[in-house]
């Protein structure tokens, strides 16, 4: 069966709360596909429908071509992490990944292997109700696993992971998809994404408002620009506003310039003896290119409102 997510047209309401407003797009094999946006923006409830724990009012989500009642090991085809505090507290993470497996006729010793996998052998006899959520996450991740799944389905799988753990996931993400799989991870921090993502679905109000390349949607963010690192960000503004560029502070130290090749940048900061550390061509973060593309960056231009950078 192809590794893919097909959704489309999803439209969800609770009660009064519209939760899905159309949302369509598709997850293709080999990549790993950000799902983001803000709390509410829908992303649980699209993972939701496509297992069929929530029913859709209107439209379709199709894993492999086929809905996820009409798989017949559905566990074979797509693993899913949705919740990763729903354990009980009592089992193992071994036995409770073997009373998984058995209710799937699974061998036991997949169970050895996903455990394995995941970084969880040495603490599989311990009682998951002690787990801290970081590993709680590699537990719901091994448990996605069981069945070796074309699909895998994660649902803010960064939540609770300590540095090392972020870590691991993202080269563990990228795995996934190097073997061929089709990996949907939701979030809604983009730094957790960085170096991750190949593919960005960005979801506001229920439905998709950006579907994305993240080298395209980095590319574009970055454009033409220069970064500029300096312990006076101010003046930096000032001077180079001031000279006609379009600034843009993107954080404590570092402002980006547009319209100017970095050698003209220095001479501009040195001619007005304004100190700084770097300037280099600008690339983007994820987190930035998404702001772009939702528009809440703060950008200084220059003769807009020049009291700005004073
Ligand atoms: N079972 C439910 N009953 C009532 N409202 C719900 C239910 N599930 C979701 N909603 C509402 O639907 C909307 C979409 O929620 P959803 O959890 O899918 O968003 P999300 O993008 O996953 O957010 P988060 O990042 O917080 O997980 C929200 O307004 C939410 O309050």
């Amino acid at each position: 069966m192809e590794a893919t997510i097909e959704v489309s047209g999803l439209r969800k309401r609770f009660g009064r709360t519209v939760a899905l407003d159309g949302m369509t797009f598709s997850v293709r094999p080999g990549l790993v596909t950000g799902f983001v946006g803000p709390n509410g923006a829908g992303k649980s409830t699209t993972m939701r429908v496509i297992l069929g724990l929530d029913a859709a009012d209107e439209g379709a989500a199709l894993i492999g071509g086929k809905p996820y009642r009409g798989l017949r090991h559905p566990l074979s085809h797509v693993g899913s992490l949705l919740d990763a505090a729903a354990l009980h507290p009592g089992r193992s993470a071994r036995g409770h990944l073997l009373w998984l497996a058995h209710s799937q006729g699974m061998a036991a010793r997949r169970v050895d292997e996903v455990l394995d996998l995941v970084g969880l052998t040495s603490a599989a006899r311990r009682k998951a109700g002690g787990y801290s959520l970081g590993m709680r996450q590699r537990l719901g991740i091994a448990a996605a696993l069981l069945g070796d799944p074309a699909t895998v389905m994660l649902d803010e799988p960064f939540n609770g992971m300590d540095p090392e753990g972020i870590v691991w996931i993202r080269g563990f993400l990228r795995s996934l998809a190097a073997q061929g799989r089709a990996v949907l991870v939701s979030s809604h921090l983009m730094s957790e994404l960085q170096d991750t993502a190949d593919h960005l679905i960005a979801a506001g109000r229920g439905k998709v408002i950006a579907d994305t390349s993240v080298a395209g949607l980095i590319g574009a963010a970055s454009g033409n620009r220069v970064a500029v690192r300096t312990a006076a960000p101010q003046d930096t503004m000032r001077v180079l506003a001031g000279a006609g560029a379009t600034v843009a502070a993107i954080g404590r130290d570092t402002i980006t310039v547009s319209g100017f090749a970095p050698d003209r940048v220095v001479a501009l900061l040195n001619g007005a003896a304004v100190p700084f550390s770097e300037v280099s061509a600008h690339r983007a973060s994820l987190e930035e290119a998404y702001m772009e593309l939702t528009r809440d960056a703060v950008e200084f231009r220059a003769p807009a409102s020049p009291e700005v950078t004073r």
